[in-house]
């Protein structure tokens, strides 16, 4: 038992896209400072699973809890879950920040202006206070004195640190990572993952899904196998990694499981 605070809660999530069911039952608890890295092969669910967390997907079961605060759901006109209250769910949103496979900046914007959008439109933060804030998680992510340039004029790997700022930048209860190093370049994976050490060894809760089984290795805390939308085995990442119980984890490890 743990008598850290209890930071995000997700139960029995189901989700499916037609007749293919992709979510059987998924549930998952981060306490403070917790990195649970999600791993399992292609079309495993790990992407709708993180995805439904901050309603991005709308499950058809489940319930989300974020700080102890219970994300009210109710049954919308298709039979998929919906937020009773829009307000709510942005704010929770807020709480819940998240970075993508392919960074999700927005390309008009400079770099400060991608940072400081939600915190001055969304949270209400005053623009000087919000400056303030992105430089110094600029600054985090090893990238100050860029805020003016436009993300196309950076490469991945800046643009997804760009992307961990912006995330940092509404000082989240929870980060939540989609495959964050899936679409670099091989050479410019390493810088990510610096970044996400740090963040993790600086007491961060975040949730990971990745490929990189070095990072769930050393810098998680909790990891959960997926397979065909259940958790097949979850456990501590060094003993499930290098004695899985599941025949389909050793599979998956040994690159037999696509
Ligand atoms: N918007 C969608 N519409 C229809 N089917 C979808 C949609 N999003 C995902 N799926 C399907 O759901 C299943 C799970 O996809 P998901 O992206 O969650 O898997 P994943 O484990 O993240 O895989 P990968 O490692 O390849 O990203 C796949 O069969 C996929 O085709």
């Amino acid at each position: 038992m743990t008598s850290k605070p209890l930071k995000l809660q997700v139960e029995n999530i189901h989700k499916r896209f037609g007749s293919n069911e992709v979510l059987k039952g998924v549930s998952l608890s981060a306490h403070a400072g917790d990195v649970i890295s999600i791993i399992g092969s292609s079309g495993s669910g790990k992407s709708t699973f993180l995805r439904c967390i901050n309603m991005l997907e709308r499950p058809h079961q489940g319930r989300i809890h974020v700080a102890g605060e219970e994300l009210v759901l109710v049954p919308g006109p298709t039979g998929e879950l919906v937020a009773k209250d829009a307000k709510q769910l942005q704010r929770l949103r807020t709480r819940l920040a998240m970075v993508f496979q392919h960074f999700n900046l927005w390309a008009h914007m400079t770099v400060l202006q991608n940072i400081i959008e939600v915190p001055v439109h969304v949270l209400g933060i005053s623009k000087d206070q919000a400056v303030d804030t992105a430089r110094k998680y600029l600054t985090k992510v090893g990238l100050s004195g860029v805020e003016d340039r436009y993300p196309a004029h950076m490469s991945g790997g800046q643009q997804q640190r760009v992307a961990i700022a912006r995330a940092l930048a509404v000082e989240p209860e929870v980060m939540l990572f989609d495959e964050p190093t899936s679409a670099l370049d091989p050479e410019l994976v390493s810088e990510v993952l610096k970044v996400m050490k740090n963040l993790a060894l600086e007491g961060r809760t975040m949730v990971v899904v990745t490929h990189e089984m070095g990072f769930a290795r050393e810098v998680a805390n909790h990891l959960i196998f997926l397979h065909k939308g259940l958790i097949e085995e979850e456990g501590n990442p060094a003993q499930v990694l290098a004695s899985p119980k599941s025949e389909r984890l050793a599979q998956f490890l040994s690159g037999s499981l696509k």
